[in-house]
């Protein structure tokens, strides 16, 4: 028997603005497993994402973590999911290692294991110099690390990254990487969005391609030039 997959996306819709954003999305991902999502601008990646992270609800369709269903327990997406959105949400008025600590906190842990957790974060994003600064005044790459921290200080068992290299520098882009194959290693289920095309070669193990909401395309990692051939196909409308 096949263990039913970590994440199981079955059949979701959702219209924004009166328009279909996403449509009737079929998509399974395992622990361990790291999938990037691609699409042109306006394909429905962010709305997929936000969906899986319980910040939008599907019109339609049923989206399972662990086999429980995300609609029927509000507390799931809080206590499974990490999230980047594609702008991070900050206070500028807390400082770095507050939001560190807010998050672990509201993500339900403990005074003592958030604390635990905040510093072994901060450590690991070399944001340990900045402990104290307000978001406020980071730099935009400053506070994309920031949110990624944010999003991972929990450790959740799935992680979510809306255009993660957004603003980073290139170390910062390879620290990344290695951050990302780390989780995965750990057993942690990851699906991120991109428009670099490299990127996902140098991250993923799978890779999804929505159009216009639909997925027109999900299959085990080839090289860049075949990624590219198969991206533009779809983008451009020569592959039907
Ligand atoms: N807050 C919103 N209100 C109304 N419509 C929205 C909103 N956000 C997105 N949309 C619409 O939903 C559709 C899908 O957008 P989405 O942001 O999911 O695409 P995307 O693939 O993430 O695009 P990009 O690569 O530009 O970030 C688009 O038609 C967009 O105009």
């Amino acid at each position: 028997m096949t263990a039913s997959p970590f994440l199981n996306i079955q059949g979701v819709s959702r219209r924004r603005a009166g328009r279909a954003a996403v449509s009737g999305l079929s998509l399974h991902l395992n622990r361990g497993e790291v999938l990037g999502l691609l699409g042109v601008n306006g394909a429905g990646k962010s709305t997929t994402l936000a969906m899986l992270a319980g910040a939008l609800r599907p019109d339609s369709g049923h989206i399972l973590l662990d086999g429980q269903r995300l609609d029927e327990r509000p507390a799931l997406a809080r206590d499974t999911v990490g999230w980047l959105p594609e702008s991070a949400p900050l206070w500028p008025e807390l400082s770095v290692d507050e939001h560190l600590m807010a998050f672990a906190r509201l993500r339900g842990r403990s005074k003592r294991d958030a604390r635990r957790l905040a510093d072994a974060m901060l450590d690991r994003l070399q944001l340990g110099d900045l402990r104290r600064r307000l978001a406020g005044v980071l730099s935009q790459g400053q506070r994309q690390r920031l949110g990624l921290a944010c999003a991972l200080v929990h450790e959740p068992p799935l992680l979510i990254l809306d255009e993660p290299a957004n603003a980073l520098d290139p170390v910062q882009v390879a620290e990344l990487r290695r951050l990302v194959r780390e989780r995965a290693a750990a057993g942690s289920a990851v699906i991120l969005s991109t428009h670099v095309l490299a990127e996902v070669v140098a991250m993923c193990d799978r890779v999804a391609i929505l159009h216009e909401g639909c997925l027109r395309h999900d299959a085990r990692l080839g090289d860049h030039a075949a990624l590219e051939k198969t991206f533009f196909g779809i983008a451009t409308g020569a592959t039907p």
